[in-house]
């Protein structure tokens, strides 16, 4: 399904469980998505196991018989790396270490190495570690445990104890100085934002993937980097657009996944400052995605995490160059007609239902409908400027000549 390139790939193999809310068909997805998170993260996925199980077990996530066929297999194939697309507790990954013999990786932690890789200015890269160090703050006692049993535990107490506790010093310290200095940066990105004057600001946000990046470079001709991997964008741009005759700020951001680890939500806060300071958000989607809906509902989860979801937005479907409904035969009287079976036409239908006029179709790469998609923009623009500017600002705007 994916190309892989020429560089050395871990191997590694994904697991998930089966549970009351979560029926084989969801966890498909969610291990589709990891997938796509390994091979972003440099791993290429050799199998996936699955469990079913009412609670997952406390020691070691999954159970025991389980866990012998996993260990037989990592042995057989020289897996290097075992991923879980659930979250582990400190203890259950050192057991499974323990049983596997191979690194131990969640979901969260996945999503925090792609960040890591992906930090390109210092501003993200402070984010980025701050988020790591406060994953592994909790961990360091099972690291430590860890270790006592090794060097033989009576009398180990003692020494053991202080190690864990220079050792958290030191992450503790680390997490004050990261804070500190992003306060800073935030003080300094706050005034920059203050000194973008009276531009409208609008932002586009939507689930990792959707194609936030290839419209930004569509609708301001920038050159933003798009590349189908996930997380491609960890940096807000902003750039100056001319619709018509107006002038408005468009900020590119960082795209949001479910299970969007809550560490990394809270570092990334100032980058998400963006989208909350802004006056109307662009919120794109995938609509050739068969989850798009659910990423519809992740994202709007974390807006309103960040109190963002109350900001007027404009549904920006995208990819409808992509989108296949899957075929729906009348005379199949065991098939039920369902949103799968929707027509382009059907969904915009549901969608101005749901959520009034603000939807529109689009196809970035094809540039199909940015005519209407500039007009809609245009017109939103327009009227939270004269919402602002009740009388000459609009028609005589000193705006015009500001630049950035
Ligand atoms: N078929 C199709 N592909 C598209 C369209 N728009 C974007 N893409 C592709 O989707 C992939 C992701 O695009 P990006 O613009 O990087 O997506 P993004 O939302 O910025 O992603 P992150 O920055 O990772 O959150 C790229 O491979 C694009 O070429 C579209 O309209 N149709
Ligand atoms: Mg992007």
């Amino acid at each position: 399904m994916l190309e892989t390139d020429n560089h050395e790939y871990e191997k590694a193999i994904l697991i998930g469980v089966i549970t009351q809310s979560q029926d084989e068909e969801k966890l498909n997805e969610y291990m589709d998505e990891l997938e796509f998170l390994a091979y972003t993260a440099g791993a290429t996925v050799r199998k996936r196991f699955s469990q079913k199980m009412a609670k997952p077990n406390p020691k070691t996530f999954i159970g025991t018989g389980k866990m012998e066929e996993i260990q037989a297999y990592v042995k057989a194939h020289d897996i290097d790396t075992v991923i879980f697309d659930d979250e582990l507790s400190p203890a259950q990954q050192r057991n499974i270490e323990k049983a596997l013999e191979a690194k131990i990786i969640d979901r969260t932690y996945l999503i925090l190495d792609i960040f890591a890789q992906r930090a390109q200015t210092s501003y993200a890269r402070t984010q980025v570690e701050l988020a790591q160090y406060e994953y592994l703050l909790p961990r360091l006692v099972g690291l430590w445990t860890h270790l006592e049993r090794q060097k033989g535990g009576i009398g180990m107490r003692g020494p053991g104890e202080t190690e864990i506790e220079t050792d958290r010093r030191i992450v503790r310290d680390r997490i004050t100085l990261l804070k500190a200095k992003l306060i800073k940066i935030d003080k300094q990105m706050a005034t920059q934002r203050g000194n973008r004057g009276q531009l409208v600001r609008v932002a586009l946000v939507g689930y990792t993937n959707v194609g936030k990046s290839t419209l930004m470079n569509v609708v301001s001709k920038s050159d933003v980097f798009a590349e189908n991997k996930l997380f491609a964008t960890l940096d807000t741009t902003v750039r100056k657009v001319v619709v018509g005759n107006l002038p408005f700020l468009l900020t590119d951001t960082v795209g949001f996944i479910r299970k969007l680890p809550t560490q990394l939500v809270e570092s990334f806060k100032s980058t998400l400052d963006e989208v909350r300071e802004s006056d109307l958000l662009l919120h794109v989607v995938d609509i050739s995605h068969e989850s798009f809906e659910d990423h519809i509902a992740s994202v709007n989860k974390i807006l309103d995490e960040i109190d963002a979801i109350d900001k007027p937005t404009i549904m920006v479907f995208n990819k409808i160059d992509k989108y296949q409904p899957e075929d729906y035969d009348e005379a199949d009287l065991m098939v039920e007609r369902t949103s799968v079976h929707y027509s382009l036409e059907e969904w915009k239908n549901t969608w101005m239902s749901r959520t009034g006029d603000d939807v529109i179709f689009i196809s970035a790469i094809e540039k199909e409908n940015m005519e209407q998609f500039r007009k809609k923009v245009y017109d939103k623009v327009r009227e939270i400027h004269v919402s602002r500017f009740p009388y000459n600002a609009f028609l005589y705007p000193d705006i015009m000549g500001e630049e950035e």
